[in-house]
């Protein structure tokens, strides 16, 4: 076992900052479901992240967009602290979650509870179909028969997944295809009741098929989750995010609205890369 050597991040903007002995109302936009401010990372003496602000509406789609190594999952893990799990990372800024300091204020398995995360491989358990599902709700004390059969169908609607499963939900998770898999990591996070959802270059490992359901997926749950995905893929994150943000080695470019950042970008180097010019 290694121990993290996170630093506690210094507050920019503290939402629990005392003002005149009251608490400071949190100085994050309305609508705003996730907000980064000022944020740094480095791992050991490599500075990965410099000086990043960024804010991830609520019930919207947040594409990361930026050449391979800009630092577009590390900023991705640091919305669940999942960075702590890397030795010799540390980090300093603000990240918040409806306005909380998640660093401060919450508890790293709350916020992981809070904040889901599927992967680029899908990585599903060696165990059924449904105790793949089930898994979140168990380890969050739910023991109920009744209560996580429902969890787990409706995890399984949400992700799409049900009509091709519930007949053979004792049967394990590994004899799905590449793309139900896929699925049914999404459900398994959607079981923990997220209000976030991370997506890292998850449908990179699949075919055209499964990523077009995948694609219909966070379509459809956009208006329940805030969603926050990384891709490599220009034209999924034109055909599903709300919002963009381009990196570059570290450092958060441009943001906004995405298809004002694919038809008339303000910054050269953005706009080099959305038109392919090089990444
Ligand atoms: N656990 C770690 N320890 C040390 N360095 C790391 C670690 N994770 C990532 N890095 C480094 O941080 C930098 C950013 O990596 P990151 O994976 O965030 O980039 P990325 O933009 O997501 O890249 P890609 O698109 O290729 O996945 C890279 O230089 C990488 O080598």
């Amino acid at each position: 076992m290694f121990e993290p050597t996170l630093a506690r991040p210094e507050a920019v903007a503290a939402p629990s900052a005392l003002v005149d002995g009251e608490p400071a109302a949190p100085r994050v936009a309305a609508g705003t479901k996730m907000d980064v401010s000022h944020l740094d990372l480095s791992y050991g003496r490599t500075h990965v992240l410099r000086d990043v602000s960024l804010s991830f509406p609520e019930k919207e789609v947040c594409a990361l967009i930026g050449p391979s190594g800009c630092g577009k999952s590390t900023l991705l893990k640091t919305l669940n602290r999942m960075n702590e799990l890397a030795p010799g990372c540390s980090v300093s800024g603000l990240v918040t979650l409806d306005g909380t300091d998640i660093y401060r204020d919450l508890d790293a398995q709350e916020v992981r509870r809070r904040v889901g995360m599927v992967f680029q491989q899908p990585n599903p358990f060696p165990m059924s179909i449904f105790d793949n599902v089930a898994y979140g709700p168990r380890t969050h004390g739910v023991r109920d028969r009744d209560e996580l059969e429902g969890r787990v169908e409706q995890a399984l609607r949400d992700a799409a997944l049900w009509d091709e499963v519930k007949d053979r939900l004792k049967r394990s998770a590994l004899g799905l295809s590449g793309g139900q898999q896929q699925r049914l990591c999404i459900a398994r996070a959607l079981a923990a009741q997220p209000e976030v959802l991370l997506l890292d270059e998850s449908t990179s490992a699949l075919d055209p098929i499964s990523c077009a359901k995948i694609e219909e997926l966070v379509i459809s749950l956009k208006g329940s989750y805030t969603v926050v995905m990384v891709t490599h893929n220009m034209l999924q994150a034109l055909r599903i995010s709300d919002t963009c943000a381009f990196f570059l080695m570290g450092e958060m470019v441009e943001a906004g609205p995405t298809e004002t950042l694919f038809t008339s970008p303000t910054d050269p180097r953005c706009a080099d890369y959305v038109a392919g010019r090089f990444g």
